[in-house]
């Protein structure tokens, strides 16, 4: 029944604009989302919003004036109908809608009369009031739950960016100001009621300003993400909108949330540290039933007047520039990432990239970020092809979060000298990402040139925006009417975000992929061919030159009308002769690469294995450095064999007598040593984090995401509780031993001696190694 009366709007798809007819319709409609459905009162309703032919005719005259007041656009219809595809999904009921709501392309933007916005308000008022009801929290948690959906779909060919919307609750500044809030909100729609004129917005998710962080990190669609990453592909989040609009807080929490104790974490924390704390959990679910192993290695940048700086590594002395291959697309050369084993790794990091993050206060933010900061998250998986368990895959996700700097007035920020450099700039590649995103949604300008070079953070941005990855957008709003201009460019750019679609390719090496990657290229250049044939004018009967060349009949090539070439049996013959032996030498060639291909992976594995032994000895002796308050700009090469030097001790004694130097090999041979207790102090950090079983010297990266420590539904705060003692705790002890008030410590302006002279000796060998491993492949490329 219900399917027969929805066909009827697939029907009405076309017809741009159309007027509902009554206000009493779209309550009926909205409110079934929490009513308990009549579907045959839901049948008339869709019935009822179905225009007839004369109303469509209308519609189409209004559909090519400005739109007016008074009317809804069909994407309007399309929220209704997956409102009630949604209740009829809940009672078993099959529908199509789905499809039918994916392909309206319609005007999300609509000009509202009074009578609307009161209807609609109506609905933003069911959460607000659900929200004060006794059981606040509870009742609002089930809710949203029943409200926002997890989108954890699957995607066809193409994936629209994602756009959600937050509005943050209006500020006690804007409110001691008398500024009036003038959004409000449903489940998918805004509306900004302006000073001249009200408009509102569709997006796939809106966050009214009682969203907690809770709720924004299920409902949003990061979970997606995260899970698409896992799976081999590039995955970005950011956060986009005016200065002081809520972005960081959005995506960190409020400034300081690093330091907040366990409680306050778990309520505060944004996005980024949740969806970490969630990949770790989907790890370790997925490595306790599998041979899957899963490295992660992170980067944390910024982009600060066009310039780039490495947020956990900024005194490294190396010039950051962006370099673009076919492969990788633009990345950022030279740039420190760490791999990772636990949350609270991850978490000093990314305290550490606040603490070093441009910010400054201004008029409309006490903390305003001055630079665009992008945390990368890279998700290698090692695993065995279910299908053929010789083969062995590699996968290898992202995970990008991006804090956008907040685009911002100067008249109203009233900023100057450095601060107004800084606006500028970050306006400026703003400006340039609001102009892809405007390329990118215009389906006449879509393929032709993007104006991606003309910043740095849209080059970075361009594998997630119309490029191979998947995007979702947070728009983040104030609902004050200061904001009104501000809050609708945002809204807008947001809107436009909407129609930009990837083409989402896992990086992986399974032979799933090349396959796939091999069947665009194909069909990529099967369209190429078809074109350039059409404008040399060859005849349509000569289409598959492919299938033709493989048939034992005989080759067919092209005919070119004016008739020249290619046209006699003898060269068709020995054209034939020639490709056979093309073939044959192709295959041997072929099977040569494979196997150096193999060999090249083997001595790649190797190399790999000691690179990362290098950078996590480098990493640990940054920090010591970096704590000491020493430059921390050497590059340091280890053998990862060495396994004995644990632990550097260094301790304080009485003037005049020389300084002691400790290496010692675990925690409880410090208190052994005689001259340490008591009287000195020393700070301890462990070289290479903790002794390396035989196993792991032959391959350090195994187990560096193993089985679940705890259950995986645990809480952020348990996670960082219950970890072992690690880098972050040893790191923090380090700073905190830094504090002058301490009259034991005195401060180390050297490296010891014992250490240098160390990794001197092992960065020569690794050198050497290393060269003998270069010059062996590029034998073999030769
Ligand atoms: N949803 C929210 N709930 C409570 N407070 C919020 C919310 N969103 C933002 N705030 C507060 O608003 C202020 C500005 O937020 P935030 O610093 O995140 O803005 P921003 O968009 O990152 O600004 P900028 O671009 O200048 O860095 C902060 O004090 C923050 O705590």
């Amino acid at each position: 029944m219900s399917l027969k009366s929805l066909k009827t709007i697939q029907e009405i798809a076309s017809p741009r604009v159309f007027m509902i007819q009554s206000v009493n319709d779209r309550k009926l409609l909205n409110n079934s989302q929490s009513s308990d459905l009549n579907l045959i009162e839901l049948n008339k309703a869709v019935k009822r919003s179905v225009p007839n032919s004369a109303e469509k005719e209308n519609s189409l005259k209004l559909s090519n004036r400005k739109i007016s007041k008074g009317t809804f656009s069909e994407k309007s219809l399309s929220h209704d109908v997956s409102f009630i595809s949604q209740n009829l999904a809940n009672r078993g009921i099959q529908t199509d809608f789905i499809d039918i709501v994916k392909n309206y392309k319609s005007e999300s933007i609509v000009a509202l009369s009074g009578s609307q916005i009161s209807s609609f308000n109506s609905t933003s008022r069911v959460s607000s009031s659900i929200a004060t009801l006794p059981n606040k929290n509870d009742n609002l948690k089930k809710t949203k739950a029943k409200n926002y959906q997890e989108s954890n779909d699957q995607f066809g060919e193409k994936d629209k960016v994602r756009v959600v919307v937050r509005i943050r609750p209006i500020s006690d500044q804007e409110t001691v100001h008398g500024d009036s809030e003038i959004i409000s909100c449903d489940r998918t729609s805004l509306i900004v009621e302006g000073k001249t004129q009200n408009r509102k917005f569709f997006f796939d998710s809106v966050f009214d300003p009682n969203t907690n962080q809770d709720e924004m990190f299920n409902y949003c669609g990061v979970k997606r993400l995260i899970n698409m990453a896992i799976d081999g592909f590039v995955c970005t989040c950011f956060a986009y909108g005016q200065t002081g609009s809520g972005k960081t807080y959005t995506m960190v929490g409020p400034a300081g949330a690093y330091n907040m104790n366990g409680q306050d974490r778990h309520q505060h924390f944004g996005l980024i540290p949740r969806s970490i704390n969630y990949l770790f959990n989907q790890l370790r679910l997925r490595t306790t039933d599998s041979q899957s192993v899963f490295y992660i290695r992170v980067s944390y940048y910024e982009i600060y007047n066009e310039q780039i700086r490495d947020l956990i590594n900024p005194n490294s002395g190396r010039k950051l520039e962006i370099r673009g291959s076919q492969e990788e697309g633009f990345f950022v050369d030279n740039l420190f990432a760490t791999y990772i084993e636990t949350m609270d790794e991850i978490l000093t990091i990314l305290q550490e990239g606040e603490l070093n993050r441009s910010t400054a206060s201004h008029l409309l933010n006490e903390h305003s970020s001055r630079s665009h900061a992008i945390l990368t998250i890279q998700i290698e998986n090692e695993l065995q092809n279910s299908q053929d368990p010789s083969e062995q895959i590699t996968k290898l996700g992202k995970l990008i979060f991006v804090d956008l700097a907040g685009s911002e007035k100067v008249k109203v920020t009233l900023s100057k000298g450095k601060q107004l450099t800084e606006t500028n700039n970050i306006n400026k590649s703003l400006l340039v990402l609001g102009t892809c995103i405007s390329a990118l949604s215009d389906p006449h300008k879509k393929d032709g040139h993007i104006p991606y070079r003309d910043s740095k953070l849209t080059k970075l941005l361009s594998e997630s925006l119309g490029g191979s990855g998947i995007t979702l957008m947070i728009a983040c709003v104030s609902p004050a009417l200061t904001c009104e201009n501000e809050s609708l460019n945002t809204l807008r750019y947001a809107n436009r975000a909407q129609n930009i679609e990837n083409i989402p390719l896992a990086k992986s090496d399974s032979r799933e992929n090349i396959i796939l990657k091999l069947k665009r290229e194909l069909r990529k250049l099967k369209e190429e061919n078809h074109t350039l044939k059409q404008q040399l004018g060859y005849s349509n009967n000569v289409n598959n030159v492919s299938s033709s060349t493989s048939s034992s009949s005989g080759t067919r090539f092209p005919k070119i009308r004016n008739g020249s070439s290619y046209s006699t049996a003898s060269s068709e013959s020995e054209l034939f002769g020639k490709l056979q032996e093309y073939i044959q030498q192709n295959k041997s060639l072929k099977n040569e690469n494979s196997q150096l291909e193999r060999f090249r992976e083997k001595v790649r594995k190797q190399h790999e294995v000691l690179t990362r032994e290098n950078e996590k000895l480098a990493r640990k002796l940054d920090q010591v450095l970096r704590a000491q308050g020493l430059p921390s700009d050497i590059q340091y090469l280890t053998d990862p064999n060495v396994t004995n030097a644990e632990y550097i001790v260094e301790t304080n004694t009485t003037p005049g007598v020389k300084n002691q130097k400790n290496i010692v090999k675990n925690p409880k041979s410090i208190k052994a040593l005689p001259k340490i207790e008591k009287q000195t102090s020393y700070a301890v950090e462990n070289v290479s984090n903790r002794s390396v079983s035989p196993a792991r010297k032959i391959s350090p990266r195994k187990n560096l995401i193993r089985p679940a420590l705890s259950d995986p539904g645990e809480e952020i705060i348990e996670q960082i509780e219950i970890a072992r003692p690690s880098y972050a705790r040893k790191y923090k002890q380090i700073k905190e031993s830094k504090s002058p008030s301490d009259p034991n410590i005195r401060k180390i302006n050297k490296l010891p001696d014992t250490i240098i002279e160390g990794i001197d000796s092992r960065k020569k060998q690794v050198t050497k190694q290393k060269s003998k491993l270069f010059g062996f492949l590029s034998k073999k490329d030769e």
